[in-house]
């Protein structure tokens, strides 16, 4: 049976680009940036005054001088008038250019100012600013213009969107959002909105796929077969054609009524491999249409779904999305408490995460029964991948861990 390294690398063997699209600005948070953004002026785009207060001339400052006349006021926003007196200064507020004439400022806090009869403004520099440049944000002292501020393959979070609107990129060029179908099979299914039987259940699996395709910025669109040969035959091709990727759950395994291997192969998908040496999900089933969609077709046991889709589908949507598709690495916890795992098998184990005072991520694994126990993914985070050799894993040990939540 197929090692679950060996999976990996078939299931990412088949992740090709997406073509791009263009999208505004305000509709792009979590898609995947494919065009390079450059800084089109300096950062900042000039000497920014960085504390409400005065400007002046430091040299006066060195000189000695502690008492200054104030020529005028200036806002943000407005463009800065000189300082015609180099023994004056100028009342300036945070986020207004600095005035030619002026090289530093002194906080309100750090001045006196008072006003004559005559509406005559003088202030008293109460602590004197150290040098030229005090509480000043130096054009050009972040990123200089043409810098490069975002490559081919960002993904897109609040702070791209709001350097990318500094730059005033309205429009991005983004990788198109993969096309997923969510496909649910079983005759004991029911729509949400139906009261079950009582030997019925709610179509769980296909929920939960779709809200998961849609974290990855893929848009999913949801069907559903009973276990009946014909309908599958009648339905799956087209889906095969249509999307770039079909996210099955339920009927692959060795059950009389697991007609999907064989439908899937019919309908024109070529199996890639069926069966890893993993648990849950040792039924996965994974193949492609040659002319269609990678077909992930995942074990209908809730947990076996949701491991087997973050394990393999969810690197894999990301990647489709990337101009040269590469999977993160994962990231690693330490194991909380002893745990042995018999079967020579991967095992995906559920735990909880914390972090600990010294700093390290420590995993918690969770009462779970079995991979039919849904309710298990609610108190757990994520899931360690335990090596199939082995059978002993001890407490303290450093395990890949793959988070579905943050
Ligand atoms: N003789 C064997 N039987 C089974 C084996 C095996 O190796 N030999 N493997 C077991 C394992 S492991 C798993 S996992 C399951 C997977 O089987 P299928 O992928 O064929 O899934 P189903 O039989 O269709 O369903 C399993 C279970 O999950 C529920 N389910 C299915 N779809 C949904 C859905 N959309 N929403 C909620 N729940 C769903 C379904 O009702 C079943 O209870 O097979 C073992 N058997
Ligand atoms: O894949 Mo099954 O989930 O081992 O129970």
């Amino acid at each position: 049976m197929l090692s679950v390294d060996e999976a990996t690398r078939l299931v990412q063997s088949t992740a090709q680009p997406l073509h791009t699209e263009t999208v505004p600005l305000a509709q792009a948070l979590g898609r995947v940036l494919r065009e390079p953004l450059h800084a089109d002026r300096d950062f900042p785009p000039f000497d920014r005054v960085a504390m409400d207060g005065i400007a002046l001339s430091y040299a006066a400052v060195a000189a000695g001088q502690q008492v200054f006349e104030i020529e005028h006021t200036q806002f943000a926003g407005q463009a800065p008038r000189p300082l015609h007196n180099p023994q004056a200064a100028i009342e300036i507020m945070t986020g207004a250019a600095m005035p030619p004439g002026t090289d530093a400022v002194v906080r309100y806090e750090d001045l006196l100012i008072a006003e004559d009869n005559n509406g005559r403004r003088t202030v008293t520099v109460q602590v004197p600013p150290t040098g030229p440049g005090f509480n000043v944000h130096r054009r050009a002292s972040d990123r200089q213009q043409g810098e490069l501020l975002l490559p081919a393959g960002t993904l897109l979070g609040p702070a791209e969107v709001a350097v990318a609107a500094t730059i005033g990129a309205a429009q991005l060029l983004v990788s198109r959002a993969p096309r997923v179908a969510v496909v649910s099979t079983g005759d004991e299914l029911v729509e949400v909105t139906e009261t079950p039987l009582p030997h019925q259940i709610r179509r769980s699996n296909a929920q939960m796929l779709q809200a998961a395709a849609q974290q990855v910025g893929a848009t999913a669109e949801a069907f559903h077969f009973n276990d009946d040969l014909d309908s599958l035959r009648a339905g799956l091709p087209a889906l095969l054609q249509q999307f770039d990727a079909v996210l099955l759950s339920g009927g692959v395994s060795k059950g009389k009524a697991d007609y999907l291997p064989q439908a899937l192969r019919e309908s024109g998908a070529e199996q890639i491999f069926h069966e890893v040496q993993q648990r849950p999900g040792k039924p996965f089933w994974f193949g492609r249409h040659p002319q269609g969609a990678v077909v992930f077709a995942l074990p209908g046991n809730p947990v076996s779904t949701f491991v087997n889709y973050f394990r393999y589908a969810a690197p894999w949507l990301r990647a489709v999305q990337l101009p040269e598709p590469t999977f993160a690495a994962p990231t690693y916890a330490v194991l909380a408490t002893d745990v042995v795992f018999k079967p020579k098998l991967t095992h995906f184990l559920l735990v909880s995460l914390q972090s600990s005072p010294t700093g390290q991520l420590l995993a918690y694994p969770e009462r779970a029964h079995g991979s039919g126990d849904l309710a298990s993914l609610l108190p757990s985070d994520g899931f360690l991948e335990l090596p199939a050799e082995r059978e002993q894993f001890a407490a303290g040990e450093v395990l890949p861990v793959w988070r579905f939540r943050w």
